[in-house]
């Protein structure tokens, strides 16, 4: 494992969730780390942002990775039934509507937005815990949204979840042994007297006493047993991770210790992440890559740097304003909040045109009428939306027209050849459409 070598303070082998556990007091005593070697960043109570600048320097992209994971038009329908005898089908909840992304071998990809925009379902479907309604998810030569539940179970090995709630996600009957070792057996990797120490191994490997294999979940405090979440994940080798809110439900101090774990386990195992999260400057810390996601849709994607300082969307640019940024505090020069209106519409019957309209700034007729299609306007850049540009700059007509063959209030015009080929596909085209000059431009 990586030694962390801005750690300030090295804090001694901790079994705070043993000793609550003796005293039958849940409530565990403050985490100041939950590690037992490696890991610890002694910093506590800052936000993450700042306790990630002590820990692991951000994950960079590598342009160049191959795609281990292509998603194209991936969609969940979820059914509702009618109450009663006969249960009809009255409707869908569109939890995840025509979404296309790629996830760069051992790179990751943040997914973010508000609570209900479809971040959990699309971790599901890729997992497989849900057969997505329609589209296509290949992996490794096979297309996962097609794939039948007995060709799943190879496949499974190589794409691995992590659960956000660490009290929930372990059965606490069983011991972290079989927790961890479970996978191996029922894949049948290894010789049976080698599951014990292959277990031990990962428990060392995920910062943890590789001698407390025989303890059961409630013996360890919360910061632990996601550990004990990620060395089952790792059990088998994976070559994707989804991580779904990994650390949200953990203090903020052991926060970065153990996204702070996943970086050393992702340039370790060379594992890919689809990184699910709200917090956005966890994100920022953990993803070179960022899609943010409204209501089913994806309305923006690109590069770190250009989400997070050039932001595009609308949708981005307010949620972004919600973050606090310390630094930015501290020189006087705070991101003024942009306050979003009304709630996020159902997703059984989502806004006609584009979904964010109702409680978009800049909605005009067009909105209404035509859905945005995810453009790329820059080499690593893709954003839906007919007023796409920087906060203060977003046009006063719209800049899909051409391509979509409307005019500015989106009603189709006569003769008009709509050039939106380029528009949909999961990664990105070596030329996009630039914003300013309305024509097709690259490298
Ligand atoms: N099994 C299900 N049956 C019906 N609707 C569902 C089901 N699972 C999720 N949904 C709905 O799909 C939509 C997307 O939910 P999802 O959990 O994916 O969102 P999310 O962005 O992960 O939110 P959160 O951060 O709160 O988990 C929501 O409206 C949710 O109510």
């Amino acid at each position: 494992m990586t030694q962390d070598p801005n750690a300030e303070a090295r804090i001694a082998p901790t079994e705070v969730g043993a000793n609550a556990a003796e005293t039958g007091d849940r409530q565990l005593a403050p985490e100041a780390s939950d590690a037992y070697g490696t890991h610890e960043v002694g910093i506590e109570n800052l936000d993450f942002a700042t306790v990630a600048e002590h820990g692991h320097t951000a994950a960079e992209l590598d342009p160049d990775a191959p795609a281990v994971l292509t998603v194209d038009n991936l969609k969940m329908y979820f059914p509702v039934r009618s109450s009663g005898l006969v249960r009809r089908t009255i409707g869908h909840v569109q939890a995840v509507d025509g979404i296309s992304f790629e996830v760069p071998k051992g790179g990751s990809l943040g997914l973010v937005g508000e609570s209900g925009c479809g971040k959990s379902t699309t971790g599901r479907l890729i997992t497989r815990l849900y057969k997505p309604t329609g589209g296509s998810m290949m992996f490794g030569g096979h297309d996962l949204a097609k794939v039948s539940n007995k060709e799943m179970k190879p496949l499974r090995r190589d794409v691995q979840m992590i659960f956000q709630d660490p009290y929930t996600s372990l059965n606490p009957r069983h011991t972290v042994g079989t927790i961890v070792g479970a996978p191996l057996e029922v894949h049948n990797v290894v010789p049976k007297n080698k599951v014990l120490p292959r277990v031990q191994e990962l428990l060392e490997i995920v910062g943890l006493n590789p001698e407390h294999y025989n303890r059961y979940p409630n013996e360890f405090s919360g910061g632990q047993r996601q550990r004990i979440g990620i060395a089952r994940a790792l059990t088998l080798n994976p070559k994707v991770l989804v991580a779904d809110e990994p650390v949200s439900a953990l203090d903020v101090s052991i926060q970065a210790q153990v996204v702070n774990l996943l970086q050393d386990i992702q340039t370790e195992f060379d594992v890919a992440f689809l990184f699910i999260a709200h917090d956005l400057a966890i994100v920022r810390h953990f993803c070179p890559e960022i899609a943010v996601m409204y209501l089913g849709k994806i309305v923006e994607i690109g590069d770190r740097e250009t989400i997070y300082g050039k932001p595009h969307h609308p949708y981005t640019q307010a949620l972004l304003s919600a973050v606090p940024d310390v630094k930015q505090a501290a020189v006087g020069g705070r991101r003024e909040r942009i306050r979003l209106e009304g709630d996020v519409p159902s997703p059984i019957n989502p806004p006609s045109g584009c979904r964010f309209r109702t409680r978009c700034q800049f909605a005009q007729e067009i909105c209404a009428k035509v859905e945005p299609p995810l453009l790329q306007i820059g080499k690593r850049h893709k954003v839906a939306c007919h007023f796409a540009g920087e906060l203060g700059a977003h046009p006063a007509t719209p800049v899909t027209t051409e391509l979509l063959g409307v005019d500015d209030q989106g009603t189709p015009v006569p003769g008009a050849t709509p050039t939106n080929t380029q528009l949909t596909i999961p990664g990105y085209e070596k030329t996009w459409f630039d914003l300013r000059t309305k024509q097709t431009t690259g490298v």
